[in-house]
Formats: structure tokens, sequence, C-alpha cells
């Protein structure tokens, strides 16, 4: 049953950033620059430590409210999120940061050779999305912890958050002009940043069309840059559950259930298609899903005993309905749970379980990025042939699942689907990646995989200068054959 509950978005800031806002934002990063890059490593990694310490303590409560009022998280989401990621985002980026610097080359007798990690040339543009207050914070963060300066573009829908994560960050002893967060759509902001000849990379996480629009952008722009920038992108993703008919019944139905439906399904990893064996489904997994999907309470967040909230905004809720309604006048789909949507106080959408004969339907291929689970039942004995059509329908590469318990099916499937996820599981839900346990992000349409929380991302906000000291330069030209 759900309880209605009129939620509150944006209780930010809300002015939409003009062409002049973001000219100020790009002067103010390009004139902290040479500040921020004469400090040393330890300095700059010492304000983000600090940033961790304080979420750890004070601010645990203010960054975790902003999250649940702001973006309609319960309690549990938020504090994986805004606090538990954060933080290790914080501190484990030190650590990766510090071992990237410790990486040199080899130096043959009489001579130093060395690499100097410049950070780029120009300003970073960081563009974040809604749906995790962690990553908006960490894409700003990361390329400033490496000498870079940043215009961050926060969504309207986190503002709430990421107003007291900038907050945090200055708390913590962030100088002026090292972060500088603009609002709004970001429109008037790309227009500014994208044309500036000092952009030196894009951080941007959210779907995507919109990072294949500033990639465009860019291309078009290229003749003007100083440096090639830097685009790093993690995208959108169209996550699949694939189970074997050996998979356990119980740890799959949990799956299915945290991996769809927490924080609304409203996570770039978040399982939105599934494919189960007949003899599983109709040996209880199609009863028990149904079930539980049915008894999750959506409603007020500030309320406890409610699973999840609102889905974020009035557009994410019209998309879910109109693939509601797509689904119920699709002859190939039977809604077995949920299917509908209330947007009479807040925005509503109930945990949704499509079984759906036609795997080719876009059920299986459209990122919807909420509470929708396509399933498609399958004989046992065609898992193979299952799990080829899986591995290309959608145009995206995140995350994805196998449940087995057969061993020679989680190998065969690990390989048949080397390509088909950045962050592939056995036997767990596609969500939930720990950073420094599971580092994060995908290929195909689901971005650049530069893998957020490790030192893969970091690498991309420097540009290494190689310097080769001789100790004894040669005075004599010639070679030893001359005599
Ligand atoms: N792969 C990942 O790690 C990951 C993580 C989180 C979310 N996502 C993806 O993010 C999407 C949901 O997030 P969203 O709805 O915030 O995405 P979105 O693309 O609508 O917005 C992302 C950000 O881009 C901004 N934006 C849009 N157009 C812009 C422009 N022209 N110039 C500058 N900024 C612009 C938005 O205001 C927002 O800040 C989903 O597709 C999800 O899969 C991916
Ligand atoms: N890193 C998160 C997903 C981030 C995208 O929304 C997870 O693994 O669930």
């Amino acid at each position: 049953m759900v309880q209605p509950h009129r939620h509150r978005h944006v209780l930010g800031v809300t002015h939409n950033a003009t062409n002049a806002d973001a000219a100020a934002a790009v002067t103010a990063a390009k004139k902290a620059a040479p500040m921020w890059r004469a400090l040393s490593y330890a300095d700059r990694a010492a304000i983000f430590l600090r940033a961790a310490d304080l979420l750890a303590g004070p601010w645990r409560d203010t960054l975790n409210g902003a999250t649940i009022l702001g973006q309609s998280k319960s309690v549990y989401q938020a504090e994986i999120d805004a606090a538990c990621e954060l933080i290790d985002f914080l501190r484990f980026n030190v650590h990766f940061g510090q071992n990237l610097l410790a990486e040199q080359p080899l130096s043959s007798a009489g001579m130093w050779n060395r690499f100097d990690h410049r950070p780029l040339e120009g300003f970073v543009y960081a563009v974040t999305p809604f749906n995790f207050t962690a990553i908006a914070g960490n894409l700003p963060a990361a390329p400033a912890l490496m000498g870079n300066t940043v215009v961050w573009k926060p969504s309207p829908t986190q503002q709430f958050a990421a107003h007291f994560t900038m907050r945090l960050f200055e708390a913590a002893g962030l100088p002026p002009g090292v972060i500088n967060m603009v609002t709004g759509d970001g429109i008037a902001v790309s227009e500014v940043a994208l044309a500036d000849p000092d952009l030196a990379g894009i951080h941007f996480t959210g779907s995507t069309k919109t990072f294949q629009t500033l990639w465009q952008t860019v291309g078009q722009n290229l003749t003007g840059y100083r440096s090639y920038p830097r685009l790093v992108g993690e995208t959108g993703g169209k996550d699949f559950v694939i189970a074997h008919a050996s998979a356990e019944p119980d740890g799959l139905v949990t799956a299915l259930v945290r991996g769809a439906f927490e924080y609304q399904g409203q996570k770039c990893s978040a399982a939105s298609r599934a494919y189960v064996p007949r003899s599983l489904w109709e040996g209880g997994v199609r009863d028990a899903l149904a079930a539980t999907a049915d008894s999750l309470t959506y409603g007020d967040v500030t309320d406890l005993a409610n699973f999840g909230g609102a889905v974020i905004d009035a557009r994410a809720f019209a998309k879910h309905a109109a693939a509601l309604d797509l689904v119920k006048n699709s002859a190939s789909c039977t809604v077995i749970a949920g299917g509908t949507a209330d947007d009479s106080e807040g925005w509503f959408v109930r945990p949704t379980v499509v079984e759906c004969g036609d795997p080719e339907h876009e059920i299986f291929t459209t990122e919807y990025f909420g509470p929708i689970l396509a399933v498609h039942v399958y004989d046992d004995a065609r898992f193979e042939d299952v799990v080829k059509q899986a591995e290309g329908i959608a145009p995206y590469a995140l995350t994805g699942s196998v449940f087995a318990t057969d061993r020679r099916a989680v190998d065969w499937a690990s390989n048949a689907l080397r390509y088909a996820a950045g962050n592939f599981y056995i036997n767990d839900k596609p969500t939930g990646a720990v950073v420094g346990q599971q580092p994060f992000g995908g290929a195909r349409a689901s971005g650049t995989n530069d893998k957020a929380g490790s030192w893969h991302n970091l690498i991309r906000w420097t540009s290494p200068r190689t310097i080769k000291e001789t100790f004894v330069p040669p005075t004599d030209h010639t070679y030893p054959h001359m005599g």
C-alpha cells in the first residue's frame, strides 16, 4: 500500500546558470590553477581526507538528510551513498593517487629518469547525475585531487545535497576557485565551457544521450582547444540477470528484488532485464518474485517503514508511465506485479515485473531508469542461446549477473558475456559496487569505462612529463667502431 507523499525535490539553489555565471566560474578556475598546482600532492590530499573525516563525523547526518529529502532515498540507500561511498571515494582516491605518483620509469646507470605527473593544462568540466550524491562529489573531487581546477555542474534534482557537498569541501579547507559550482540545467554552462580553449577534460556521469551531445560538441570545437580534452563518461545501462537451471532460487529472487527495486530502480546498475529458466520460474520464482514486489512499500522516505520513495521528477514519472502503457498494450507481455503509476501526490511508480515472451521487445533494450523489471522465461535447454541473444540485444555494457551453481555454466557464461558488462557478478545482484572492491564502469554505450574511484580514473587527470637527467653528459660524438 503506497503512502502518498508530496515529495520536495529542490530545496537548495534553483538558479539556472547563465552564460555570465559560467564565464565567471571558468575564470575563477583558471585563476586558481597556478596556486592549486603549486601545492604538493600531500597538501591537496590532506584537504580531501579532512572532508572524509568530517563526513564520517559531524557532516554525516547533513549529507544523508539532504539526500533523503532531495533525491527521495530511503535512510539505508542514503547512508550507503552520501556517507559511505563518498567517504570511500575521497579516501581511496588519495591512496590510488599516491600509488600513481610513485609509478616511475627505470633509470640506467648515469641517469635519472622520472615522471612529472602534471595536472592537465586548463580546467576540468564535471557534470553530475541526480541519482548518487557520492558520484556527484567524486566527479569534481577526483580531478581536483590530481591538481586540476574544476567547474562543477550538478543535476538540478541533486542540487540540495550538492550544495552541502560544496560546503563540506569548503569546511575541509578547499581554497576558493578550485571547485566552482554552477547550478541549473547546464545548457548555458556548456555553451561557455565547451567553447573555451582551456577546456582540458570532461568528467561526466549521466545519460548516454547527454554524454554523446557533449562529445559531439567537443568534436565540433576540436581545433579551438589548446590540448585534446580528456573525455571521461559513465552513462546508461540495461543491466541483466541471467539464471541457469542450477541457480539457487531464493538468492535469485532476492537479487532481482533488490537489484531492480532499491532506490526505485534509479541506479545505472539496476537489474532491468532477467532471463529465467522455465523450471525455476514455474517452480516458485515467479510467485515469490511477484509476491515480494507487490509487498514493497513505496511512500514517504522519512517513514522508515517504507522500502522506497518517489521517482525523481515528473519527466521520469511520465517516462515510466508510458513504458507501463506500452507493455500493457503488447501482446507478448504480461504484467505479473505492479504496473501502476500515481502522481496524485508525489511521483510514485509501483515496483513492476513484466513477463515478456519476445526477447527483442523494447523492454529488453531501453533504459527506463525506474522500477520496471522485464523477465524472459526460456526452456532450460536453451541457456546458451539465451545468453548469446542477451549479450548483444541492448547497446549497453554496464553491469550484469549470472546465477548458477553449475561451475561449467558459470565459466561458459562468464566467457560468452566478457564484453557485455564492465561489472560482472556471479550469484549476486548487479548493483552495489563498493569503491576499492568492485571498481565501477562499463563500455559500449555505457561509457568510457574509466572505473570511478580507481587509478584508471585518476590517470585521466594527469599529463605526465618524462624527464631524463644525465649526470655525466657524453663529450665525444664518435661511435666505438670508428676506432
Ligand atoms: N554508469 C554510471 O556510473 C552511472 C551512474 C549514475 C547514473 N548513470 C546514468 O545517468 C542517467 C540518469 O542520470 P540523469 O537523469 O541525471 O542524467 P542526465 O543525462 O539527464 O543528466 C546528467 C547531467 O547532465 C546535465 N546536462 C544535461 N544536458 C546538459 C548539457 N547540454 N550541458 C551540461 N549539462 C547537461 C544534467 O543537468 C545533469 O547534471 C541514467 O542514464 C543512468 O544510467 C550512470
Ligand atoms: N555504483 C552503483 C551504481 C551507480 C549508478 O547509478 C552501483 O554499483 O550500484
